[in-house]
């Protein structure tokens, strides 16, 4: 392994560029390509190393991909690639790949320069709750790590959980020479989150003294949206940077040594966003992500005239360009004249492809071939289910005919509580506001008509048309239907399912905040009978702390319910 020569002096302005990127989970050629690209553009920008993002060249999280030996054999093949390429004189690099070595599979980053490898670090704090599951695939390092040399400029190297959990990486690098701390992350949006991001780290700069550069993958993967939005604090535990969120961006700052401390020079500020933007942003980018990164040209989704709908629209605009939305209005006898007009209205607005197709054709079919064997009967659930899946079926064959994915539209109260027909409006690939509670859609379809978000395709304006907002929600399955003559309002629903869900609170607990009991019970028991329609359901881009998917695992088969 290389050393500084001992006849160079140590770099005393060192130009870091933090590679804020989005990498292909499994990709390795391409993630490679992206690495040399960016390196090149560091390079132009007079980088002397670059900084990429955690287990960049396989993607994050790579999951079980992890236990395949060809696809480590592979990363690690790529990963030397990026080193032969440091020969050339240019910026150095800490590149993160899964490395097989004899303590086991290793969450790795390879620090090198000079065409040789200056050192390799392994990730000791494996997280294993919520999204993560890293225990799974990865041994933690065998030892605590040390600084690594770099053109004599000691850097301390934890990944992304080493400064969060409570294994004191941070300190034992300072206490072992480190003169500045670069941290690659994976670290996925939820709401709030920066605020978390900023108060770890300043707790790690307290603890070790020392300055830290925080950067941060990009990009959807799968349900997880990685919001970039990379920082520095200063040993005085000030911002020292703070690059844009939900954008990539190569970006060179320039620390200076003062008095032994590291010091940044004048680093780029961005203004964060925050709230329904930061919300939206993240549904946007975590759709098109997914559409794109799944190879889909197009998608297409039933627009009822409804809320839901109309906002996953905008999104779909939004994320890939009108010209890849098909709206399709599905009606039947209950749909008003309102629906028509409002749905019409919101495909102008958006410009996508809209057209209708009565689904009463097929819906009066299937009743006729039903009528024998439901003769005697009473008209029911079963005969709206009917509707809903009428309109899946006529999705799902548009999907196959054009190549298109169908974006599924259930809001968070509905997938909480089992509101919506399994191989009906469930059906689709991919749902943009599945961890979005109902309130919380009609927040961000009032912030999108005021604002154009940054990197939309759509047009500004009002989007979504006001009567959509305005008036009552309905399923439309039978005459005269609203949401609120099966559920609650949706702000108590909304609020009850909070303290459920996200806060694993008591019923009591709930009742003591003001709420019904009967009510609290009725929302807890639907919660728990509605989990077998959510394993069933398409994955969606998490939002908050605890979204349906792998953050919370709760039996299928299950007898309790809280009446303590
Ligand atoms: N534990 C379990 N494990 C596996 N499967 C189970 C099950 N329990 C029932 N099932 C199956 O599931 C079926 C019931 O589920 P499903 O067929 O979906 O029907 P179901 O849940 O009975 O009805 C759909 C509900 O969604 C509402 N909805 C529908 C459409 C749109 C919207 C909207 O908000 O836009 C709302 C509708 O008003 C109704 O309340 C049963 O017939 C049974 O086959
Ligand atoms: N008439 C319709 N035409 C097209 N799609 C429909 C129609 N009715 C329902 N859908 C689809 O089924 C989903 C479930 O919608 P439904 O109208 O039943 O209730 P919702 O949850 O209030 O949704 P929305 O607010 O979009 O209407 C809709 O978001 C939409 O994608
Ligand atoms: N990849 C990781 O180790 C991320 C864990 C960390 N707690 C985060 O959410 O940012």
């Amino acid at each position: 392994m290389a050393q500084t020569p001992s006849n160079t002096s140590p770099l005393n302005v060192l130009r870091l560029a933090i590679a804020q990127l989005n990498p292909v989970v499994g990709d390795i050629s391409g993630n490679l390509e992206l690495a040399r690209r960016a390196r090149k553009e560091a390079a132009g920008q007079g980088a002397d190393l670059v900084l990429f993002t955690e287990l960049f060249i396989a993607g994050y999280p790579p999951e079980d991909l992890v236990l395949k030996p060809a696809f480590v054999d592979a990363c690690e093949r790529a990963a030397r690639q990026l080193v032969e390429d440091t020969a050339d004189g240019g910026p150095g690099v800490i590149i993160g790949t899964p490395l097989k070595r004899t303590s086991g599979i290793h969450n790795s980053v390879i620090v090198a320069d000079g065409g040789q490898i200056l050192g390799e670090r392994y990730k000791l704090d494996l997280p294993n709750y919520g999204e993560f599951d890293e225990k799974r695939v990865f041994q933690p390092g065998p030892n605590m790590p040390g600084p690594v040399n770099f053109r004599g400029v000691r850097i301390g190297i934890p990944i992304c959980e080493d400064i969060w959990g409570q294994l004191g990486v941070c300190e034992t690098l300072a206490e072992s020479g480190a003169e500045l701390l670069l941290v690659p992350n994976g670290s996925p949006y939820y709401r709030g989150k920066m605020d978390v991001r900023h108060q770890t780290v300043i707790r790690q700069v307290i603890e070790s003294g020392l300055p830290m550069v925080y950067a941060n993958q990009l990009g959807g993967q799968d349900e997880l949206v990685f919001d970039g939005a990379s920082f520095g604090i200063e040993a005085d535990k000030s911002l020292a940077f703070q690059l844009s969120e939900f954008e990539e961006t190569v970006a060179v700052v320039t620390w200076k040594r003062r008095d032994d401390v590291w010091v940044c020079d004048n680093g780029p500020m961005a203004k964060l966003p925050q709230g329904e933007e930061a919300d939206y942003l993240a549904c946007m980018i975590g759709l098109r992500d997914y559409v794109n990164k799944n190879g889909f040209k197009n998608v297409v989704l039933g627009l009822s005239g409804g809320i839901d709908s109309a906002v996953c629209a905008a999104l779909a605009v939004d994320a890939l360009g009108e010209e890849r939305l098909h709206a399709i209005m599905l009606p039947y006898r209950y749909t008003s004249e309102e629906s028509l007009t409002d749905a019409k209205a919101c495909a102008q607005a958006l410009g996508c492809r809209y057209d209708i197709i009565p689904i009463a054709e097929p819906v009066e079919g299937f009743l006729s071939s039903l009528s024998e064997t439901f003769a005697g009967t009473k008209e029911g659930i079963t005969e709206e289910n009917l509707q809903s899946r009428t309109r899946g079926v006529i999705l799902m064959a548009v999907s196959n005919k054009f190549g298109s994915m169908v974006v599924t539209t259930g809001n968070k109260s509905e997938m909480s509580v089992g509101y919506a027909t399994l191989y009906g409006d469930m059906n689709g690939g991919f749902n943009p506001i599945k961890d979005l509670y109902k309130m919380q859609v009609y927040s961000i379809a009032r912030w999108r008509n005021a604002h154009l978000p940054a990197g939309a395709m759509g047009p500004s304006g009002e989007v979504i048309p006001v009567n959509i907002i305005d008036k009552a929600p309905s399923a439309e399955l039978r005459e005269n239907q609203t949401d609120q003559d099966s559920l609650p309002p949706y702000p108590v629903l909304d609020d009850i399912l909070e303290c459920l869900v996200e806060n694993e609170m008591s019923v009591q607990q709930i009742v003591t905040k003001g709420h019904a009991p009967e009510t609290v019970q009725r929302i807890e028991h639907l919660l728990y009978l509605a989990e077998y329609k959510r394993r069933q359901a398409a994955p969606g881009v998490k939002i908050t702390r605890k979204n349906f998917g792998r953050d919370r695992r709760y039996p299928i088969t299950n007898r309790f319910r809280d009446r303590g």
